[in-house]
């Protein structure tokens, strides 16, 4: 190849570069991480496009928690690149910069005041600041009157509005923890095993769901329930060893002999 054509091919490489990134909400591109010696994260890249559900699946210990650690801010990547909507560098936020950008994540685990209502809960995420007490005793304005109610219909709980959280079955809390960041309007929702312990009714509703709250918000889940994954009919990334596997519609990534084995087929 001749030096011009030589440097017009790199120009247009870098023009694809930048047209990939500027369609994406999330950009992780050649990140590593090594704990102690063992890469727990190998050259992963992926990048998830502005009101994309996708799906993360893989064998333990094939990184995920700790891909969702890197871009919340948690774990930092010894290389690579973590960009939020296309041009801010996640690797040099830390985690509540990164959650007031809009980043909302939800852990394996529900956490939600368990001697509140249901209602006073979602009145607590969205208090800006304000401890308990002064949360729940401020004057409502209409504008946040109307975002608790529509929660409460998103999160199908509007008849347990007035219920103690604690009195909620496991799915329902599941539900209400999710609809506790959907107070802050992420623009990016990282939820991990939402089904865990769940009962199949419950983990149906969940897939409509997130399904209902990715028209609006971009969403990552991470699930190892395989029927829960294909009612969320989205795209799939698999993980294994640090790296993508596969990546693609569920159909087509369990074909794949190389997931078969890793995962899948055990
Ligand atoms: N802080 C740490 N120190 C040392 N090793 C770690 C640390 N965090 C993660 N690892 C290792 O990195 C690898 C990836 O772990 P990670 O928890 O990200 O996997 P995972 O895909 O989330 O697994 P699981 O499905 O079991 O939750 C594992 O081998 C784990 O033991």
């Amino acid at each position: 190849m001749s030096e011009a054509a030589a440097i017009q091919k790199n120009a247009s490489d870098e023009e694809q570069v930048k047209s990939a990134r500027s369609e994406t909400i999330l950009y992780v591109d050649g990140v590593s991480v090594t704990f102690d010696g063992f890469r727990a994260l190998n050259n992963l890249s992926f990048y998830v496009e502005p009101g994309e559900l996708r799906a993360i699946i893989g064998p333990n210990g094939a990184g995920k928690t700790t891909m969702m650690d890197i871009i919340t801010g948690k774990t930092r990547p010894d290389t690579g690149d973590v960009l939020f909507k296309s041009e801010i560098d996640l690797t040099k936020l830390d985690e509540a910069e990164i959650a007031n950008l809009g980043i909302g994540r939800k852990f394996q685990k529900p956490t939600v005041f368990e001697s509140h209502t249901v209602f006073d809960n979602l009145l607590l995420a969205c208090s800006g600041g304000r401890g308990v007490f002064q949360a729940l005793f401020h004057r409502l304005s209409d504008a946040e009157k109307i975002k608790i109610e529509k929660t409460l219909v998103t999160i199908m709980l509007e008849d347990k509005r007035d219920e103690m959280a604690a009195n909620l079955s496991h799915g329902q809390k599941q539900w209400l923890e999710i609809g506790m960041l959907l107070m802050q309007e992420p623009e990016l929702l990282l939820v991990d095993e939402p089904v865990a312990g769940m009962t199949d009714s419950e983990t149906e509703e969940t897939a409509k769901l997130l399904r209902s709250i990715s028209k609006e918000y971009s969403v990552v889940v991470v699930e190892h329930d395989m029927e829960f994954v294909r009612d969320l009919d989205c795209k799939v990334t698999v993980l294994h060893e640090g790296s993508v596997l596969a990546e693609g519609r569920l159909d087509h990534v369990q074909k794949d002999p190389r997931v078969i084995e890793v995962y899948l087929g055990r």
